[in-house]
């Protein structure tokens, strides 16, 4: 049984042929294609650091363990090694039920918690501990299991698309939804059609997958602090800003506290 550190030990192997252009490099392309999670991470840590003080510091977490998951994915890559699999996909497990523990909406609550936020984040560490264990089981189909998470992510996402006015909320969920959807699509193309892609010498679909998804972190995060405040913070208001410039056509949203409504 070869060392959990030991190069190739995972069972899971990507598209991209190993070791192309180092012996100490796996898999070049779905390494350095991370580089993204190191940029976005810190930088929407940044850039929603007001928001994230009055809403709640445990945000923090959140968004380290999405740099943490590009640096695990970057090490996964490299040695496709037992370890690197794991650390990845438990960083992404708790990355997931964080954004849950703090963002999801109380009337998505199981009917038995009530609306109870801190019975409920207890329900989901108890989960994640034991989902950490079962981790090890089966780990061919963890990232499987993630991607399903994931799905019930957007689906909470058009719930309250289809409930919200806000027409930005919508342009945010409509934008987010589509690179979503191609990211995932690039996903399971690279798992499950490798021989074709291989076949015209194109097997970089995965490395596609890391900047996108990387992607949707900001505008999750915007898209979830924007429906939390709805429930969480009405009397508060949220101002959606593009970095680097509002102006420029392109740009990554971030949300701004705004002015308190006050009540009279
Ligand atoms: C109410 C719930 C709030 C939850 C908020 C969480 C938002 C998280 C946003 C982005 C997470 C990106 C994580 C990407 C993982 C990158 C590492 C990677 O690629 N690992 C692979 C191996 O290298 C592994 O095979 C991937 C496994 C699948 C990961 C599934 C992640 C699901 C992300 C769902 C994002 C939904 C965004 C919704 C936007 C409105
Ligand atoms: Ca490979
Ligand atoms: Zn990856």
């Amino acid at each position: 049984m070869p060392s959990v550190f030991a190069y190739q030990s995972s069972e899971v192997d990507w598209c991209e042929p190993n070791f192309q252009y180092s012996q100490l490099v796996a898999e070049f392309y779905n390494t350095f294609s991370n580089v993204t999670f190191f940029i976005f991470g810190p930088l929407m840590t940044f850039l929603m650091r007001p928001y994230i003080q009055q809403r709640s510091r445990y945000l923090y977490v959140l968004f380290v363990l999405f740099t943490v998951t590009g640096l695990f994915s970057m090490y996964f890559h490299m040695t496709l090694s037992f370890l690197g699999q794991m650390l990845d996909e438990i960083a992404i497990l708790w990355l997931l039920a964080s954004g849950y523990s703090i963002w999801l909406p109380r009337c998505y609550f199981p009917a038995f918690l009530g609306q109870n936020r801190s019975r409920y984040s207890s329900l989901i560490i108890i989960i994640s501990l034991v989902s950490t264990f079962l981790s090890f089981l089966r780990p061919t189909i963890n990232a499987y299991a993630l991607n399903a998470i994931g799905l019930h992510i957007i689906y909470i996402v058009v719930q309250e698309y289809k409930k919200t006015k806000n027409k930005e909320l919508q342009h945010l969920i409509e934008v987010s939804t589509v690179i979503w959807a191609l990211a995932f699509t690039s996903w399971i193309s690279d798992r499950l059609l490798c021989s074709f892609w291989q076949w015209i010498n194109f097997s970089y679909l995965h490395s596609i997958w890391h900047v996108l998804i990387s992607f949707t972190f900001p505008y999750g995060m915007v898209i979830l602090a924007l429906v939390d405040s709805e429930y969480e913070m009405p009397n508060k208001t949220l101002k959606v800003r593009y970095w680097p410039r509002d102006t420029w056509p392109m740009g990554l949203p971030y949300v701004e506290m705004g002015d308190d409504h006050k009540s009279c």
